[in-house]
């Protein structure tokens, strides 16, 4: 596996974190800058049940839910030039991690645990893994979780920051990368 016959340029970039650090907004605005294609891997698994995902865990199950989660992250990861946001959980599968680090310029967006829990009512609702925990449960899934994203290939600080601003500091970041290690 791998993405050796790819240049620097071309590979696919994906962004983690914990959910509602701004993956998807941020993604999205990244990908309207660069002129490529957005996949937000949550949008893609919503399709293929033709529900939010809410109604996916409901009906189906945290595990189906997971198993479509890398079955698709699979597909994209492996193409040229996309821009990707997957779920929050989906680093806690190993294999996932194997498959970005290998095929992608994986981001880590970091938010702190004080400007998150600022954010909790805009999510709170559409994210099943969140429903039904207190805060306190949640701020240890916050902190649990941190360690998954360790595996990443750039940093990307959030707080303070609006979205706008971060899209322009993750273009910044790979405008000199790409100068930086052109291959031609
Ligand atoms: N840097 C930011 N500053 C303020 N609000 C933000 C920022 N990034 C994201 N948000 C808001 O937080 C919420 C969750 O963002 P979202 O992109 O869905 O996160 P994720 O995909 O990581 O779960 C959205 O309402 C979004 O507008
Ligand atoms: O962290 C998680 O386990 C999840 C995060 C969500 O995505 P966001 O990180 O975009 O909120 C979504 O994949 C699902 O609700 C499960
Ligand atoms: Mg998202």
């Amino acid at each position: 596996m791998g993405s050796d016959n790819m240049s620097l340029k071309e590979k696919s970039i994906v962004f983690i974190g914990f959910m509602g650090v701004g993956k998807t907004t941020i993604g999205s605005l990244v990908a309207k800058k660069l002129y490529r294609d957005f996949i937000d891997i949550d949008q893609e698994i919503e399709k293929e049940f033709d529900m939010p995902t809410t109604e996916i865990f409901k009906t189906f199950g945290e595990k189906v839910f997971r198993e479509k989660e890398k079955n698709i992250i699979d597909f994209y990861s492996k193409q040229k030039l996309k821009i990707i946001s997957v779920g929050g959980g989906a680093f806690l599968q190993e294999e996932i991690q194997k498959i970005c680090l290998s095929n992608c310029i994986v981001f880590f967006l970091d938010l702190s645990w004080e400007s998150w829990k600022e954010r909790i009512n805009l999510i709170i609702d559409s994210r099943p893994v969140l429903q039904g925990k207190s805060l306190d449960e949640i701020k240890e899934l916050f902190y649990t979780r941190q360690q998954y994203y360790m595996n990443h290939h750039s940093k990307v600080e959030t707080d303070n920051l609006d979205i706008e601003s971060v899209a322009d500091n993750i273009v910044d970041a790979l405008k000199t990368a790409w100068e930086l290690y052109d291959e031609h």
